[in-house]
């Protein structure tokens, strides 16, 4: 048997919709190179996929948590305990397994660590965000206090650029809307602890942060490998939603729909896997993109508006528009890469998850950002400030300034400088995801660090 083949890679997911496909497409690569796979899914949200993935093992973990349990402690209290009741679970199985030579583990699923410890096994961190964002929980943990300010003092503060962290202001830093700051910072000191790892690796490329990457070697003191978008990679393979709802409502017509739709004319609007919105910025967002007189595709998610669960009481004007219209197409859940990549879309509204940052970049679609929580705001100050691809929409909404901000990303002279500003880093992401590109070269070096662990 080739020596190769006899390397046993361990790969532990995260067990949402951002975070588990960009792992699976890792493991397609690894497993392209001959590396044995084995997936380790927890119970919670466990849906199989193993059928896309020909070729890799799984093993699920009994881990007891349900969706009720998700919605009663919040999705912060949820992450830690899932990696509380992970550990033991994890150790139990790998006692009676002896052929692991290599863990990866995603970032917030941080149970494996010590069990690797205990075992003497090599262990890498897997980061479905970007460098940036590690590095902006540091800075977080470092200046918490920043957030008992009050009154008009915290607002000035929060407005003040972070030092050593350009462009970066305080109120950029990733603090959450899942929970209270205590228990982000006891998550946010075990995701970082990561001077025990062999490495880290992030779904992101050298070309979009190569100062970060630089950060955060020194900052942790162990390569870094910038290996993405990961899902442009020649071995990815579409990881099927994790949930049922959004599996069966992935609605393929909007795709026909864009097809009649003129080139650049559509604005996508999308706002991830766990996002929510306000009913009344719902109504606003709504009544402002039938004014803005553009072509929509929105995706309203089932359950993302809070204290809504039906579209029924929207405005009239807007059922018209939606029912009767060639202008707008409502989804509960899209293709959203396909939709991207079609000719017609022409901008993207969203909350700036770092996947959907990573699908608007790589099909050079200039976006406008409402971040909702953690990553989302570093991800806005990187797409407005550093990448230049975006605008921020800040503050209460309206639909005036839904219709004004809609319009100053689809036409004139704001949008067409950013539309070539994004079609240039198009091209700087595929460079770098193809042969001799920063990313391949990141992914060859990991096969390398692996090999000879
Ligand atoms: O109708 C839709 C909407 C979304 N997606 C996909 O769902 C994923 C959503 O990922 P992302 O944009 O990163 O948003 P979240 O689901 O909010 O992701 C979580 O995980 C990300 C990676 O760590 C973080 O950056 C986010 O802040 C965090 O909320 C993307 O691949 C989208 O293509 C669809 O396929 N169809």
């Amino acid at each position: 048997m080739d020596e190769i083949l006899q390397k046993r890679v361990l790969m532990i997911p995260a067990p949402f919709e951002g975070h588990l496909p960009s792992m699976m497409n890792l493991a397609s690569f690894l497993s392209s190179k001959g590396f044995a796979i084995t997936i380790v899914r927890t119970q919670y949200n466990f849906y199989d996929i193993s059928a896309d993935f020909p070729g890799i093992n799984f093993f699920t973990i009994d881990d007891g948590l349900t969706e009720s349990d998700m919605s009663s402690l919040g999705l912060l209290d949820f992450i830690l305990e899932l990696n509380s009741l992970c550990e033991p679970l994890l150790k139990e199985f790998l006692t009676h397994k002896d052929d692991v030579d290599f863990i990866i583990h995603d970032e917030f699923v941080y149970f494996p660590r010590q069990v690797a410890q205990d075992l003497n096994l090599p262990k890498m961190v897997f980061s479905a965000s970007s460098a940036a964002t590690s590095i902006s929980r540091c800075m977080l943990m470092e200046n918490q206090d920043k957030w008992l300010l009050h009154g008009e003092e915290a607002r000035s503060k929060l407005e003040e650029l972070v030092p050593k962290f350009h462009p970066f202001r305080y109120k950029d830093l990733p603090v959450t809307a899942y929970g209270s700051m205590e228990r982000l910072m006891l998550l946010y000191r075990n995701v970082s602890k990561r001077d025990t790892s062999s490495g880290i690796i992030h779904n992101s490329s050298n070309c979009l942060e190569n100062l970060f990457t630089s950060a955060a070697e020194d900052t942790w003191g162990v390569p870094v490998y910038l290996v993405g978008p990961l899902h442009m990679t020649d071995s990815a393979t579409t990881c099927p939603s994790l949930f049922e709802e959004e599996r069966n409502c992935n609605n393929l017509n909007c795709l026909r729909w864009l097809d009649k739709q003129g080139k650049n004319s559509v604005i996508y609007i999308s706002m991830g896997s766990l996002a929510m919105t306000q009913k009344e910025e719902f109504v606003e967002m709504a009544m402002g993109l039938v004014q803005s007189n553009q072509p929509f595709l929105w995706v309203i998610r089932p359950g993302s508006i809070t204290g809504q669960n039906s579209l029924d009481s929207l405005p009239e004007q807007f059922s018209q528009t939606v029912t009767h219209g060639d202008k707008a197409f409502v989804v509960s859940w899209a293709p959203q890469k396909e939709v991207l990549r079609h000719r017609a879309v022409g901008g993207f509204w969203n909350h700036c998850g770092w996947n959907s940052c990573l699908e608007s970049i790589s099909s050079g679609v200039p976006m406008i950002c409402r971040p909702y929580s953690g990553d989302q705001r570093v991800n806005t100050r990187l797409m407005t400030h550093v990448w230049q691809t975006a605008f921020e929409v800040e503050g209460e909404l309206d639909r005036k300034i839904v219709e004004t901000s809609v319009r100053k990303l689809m036409v004139g002279d704001e949008s067409k400088k950013m539309r070539k500003r994004a079609t240039e880093l198009k091209k700087l992401v595929e460079d770098s995801v193809s042969i001799g590109g920063s990313s391949y070269g990141a992914l060859m070096s990991l096969v390398d660090s692996i090999m000879s662990s």
